[in-house]
């Protein structure tokens, strides 16, 4: 068996599963947030008045965060007072972050685990080891009732990446370049499985964007073994028992992709789909006027700090709003610590607070026909931002940056 199938037969107390066989899994975590609880609640209270186990159950604030229309702050009424009624501890209500970046760093993550969310990118957590995937509402609701939920084994894609990433390139490359190959519906409904030296040698922070990026190209989870810089971070959490699921020597796979990063340019997916990607060259010179840093993508502490590299010293060009949103309160507080704030503030950018801000173009930097985002986030769909006449890049943090500073799509290495 290969990774997620280990974790799959073991949540459903099986001895093998195989590609393609439905089981019924037991579920470690279930999430969900301010968006998509109240959806959640309003089947579970059709099913049963009390849920499974309010310690496994985390809920976060995070996509509308502080409300902004009389619709998200009554959302998030709902979901504290089923909190309270159903005794969930677990609420992240008061601006801590994402919930991608929220779980892993308040220790509810933990390798060879079964995460389950309302959210697509719940895959992110496939980092540390976790089979962990996105459920709609309705599935969601079961879980939270009965503590278990129903799964199709998918089939896996061994995706191994080799090579020593150039300067001003990072993971966020890698995973769009992978996106770029599969195109994306290549990994519809399949487990993606990440070796080799380059994801061995990465940060957690760096292997995150990897991971939560799977869904872009349909994936249903995507899988890493939990490197020595992954089990540090899980030992700040007092997190040391656990197992490490590693796969067969005969493990099956699908396919193998093998990747050289080695001469790997900053990468840029262009409107309106995320496989649109092609180097930062070819599309240099660009003219933008918006540039977002953040997300359960790219708004960690690395995410920051490659920014402030760029922009230290410089300012934002007159004609574009540089938006910076922290994925975490943390991250904010670690950035303050650093001095990183102060070098973005210098810059003349804008702090947002913790939370998705425009990721998904609900508030906090939406955007008008013929404006154009060059951003960290995850998707580029059309009218995801704001105006469906409006156009979303999406690349990494420094040439984020970097395009910030010039006012068009720009090669961090010319600044
Ligand atoms: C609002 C939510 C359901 C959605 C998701 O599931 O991904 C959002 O987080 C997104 O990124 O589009
Ligand atoms: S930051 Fe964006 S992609 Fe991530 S959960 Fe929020 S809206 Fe979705």
């Amino acid at each position: 068996m290969n990774i997620t199938e280990k974790i799959l037969a073991k949540h459903a107390g099986l001895d093998e599963v195989s590609a393609n066989d439905t089981v019924t899994a037991k579920v470690d975590i279930a999430m969900s947030h301010d968006g998509t609880t109240p959806p959640t609640i309003k089947v579970f209270e059709k099913l049963t008045d009390k849920v499974w186990d309010p310690e496994k159950i985390v809920l976060v604030f995070d996509h509308n965060i502080p409300a902004n229309t009389i619709g998200s702050a009554n959302f998030q009424q709902v979901v504290r007072e089923f909190a309270k009624k159903q005794k969930i501890n677990n609420i992240y209500k008061q601006g801590e972050g994402i919930c991608h970046q929220v779980l892993p760093e308040m220790g509810h993550v933990k390798p060879s685990s079964l995460i389950v969310g309302a959210d697509s990118h719940t895959c992110t957590y496939g980092a540390f080891g976790a089979f962990s995937t996105g459920l709609g509402a309705t599935d969601l609701a079961l879980v939270y009732a009965k503590g278990e939920t129903w799964l199709n084994v998918p089939e896996s894609l061994k995706i191994n990446v080799n090579g020593k990433l150039p300067e001003h390139t990072f993971s966020k490359d890698v995973i769009l370049n992978i996106i770029k190959t599969l195109g994306s519906y290549g990994g519809t409904y399949k487990s993606l499985e990440f070796h080799g030296d380059t994801i061995d040698a990465m940060s957690p922070d760096a292997r995150m964007t990897i991971t939560n990026m799977v869904i872009e190209c349909g994936a249903k989870n995507g899988i890493m073994i939990p490197n020595k810089q992954t089990r540090e971070y899980l030992a700040q959490r007092n997190i040391t028992d656990y197992e490490i699921t590693t796969p067969d020597k005969d493990a099956e796979y699908e396919k193998t992709y093998d990747f050289n990063v080695d001469d790997l340019q900053p990468q840029v997916a262009c409107p309106h789909n995320v496989d649109n990607v092609c180097d930062v060259d070819k599309i240099q010179g660009t003219t933008i006027n918006q540039a977002v840093l953040g997300s359960c993508t790219n708004g960690r502490y690395e995410d920051l700090a490659q920014a402030a590299e760029i922009l230290k010293g410089q300012k934002v060009h007159e004609d574009v709003q540089l938006l910076v949103f922290p994925a975490s309160r943390k991250i904010y507080q670690d950035a303050i610590d650093t001095g990183i704030i102060q070098t973005l503030l210098e810059s003349n950018t804008i702090i947002c607070n913790p939370g998705c801000g425009p990721c998904l173009g609900a508030h906090m930097g939406v955007m008008d026909d013929d404006m154009k985002a060059i951003s960290t986030t995850n998707r580029n769909f059309l009218g995801r931002m704001g105006s469906a006449k409006s156009y979303v890049y999406l690349s990494n943090p420094q040439v984020v940056a970097a395009s910030a500073i010039t006012g068009e799509i720009t090669n961090p290495s010319e600044i």
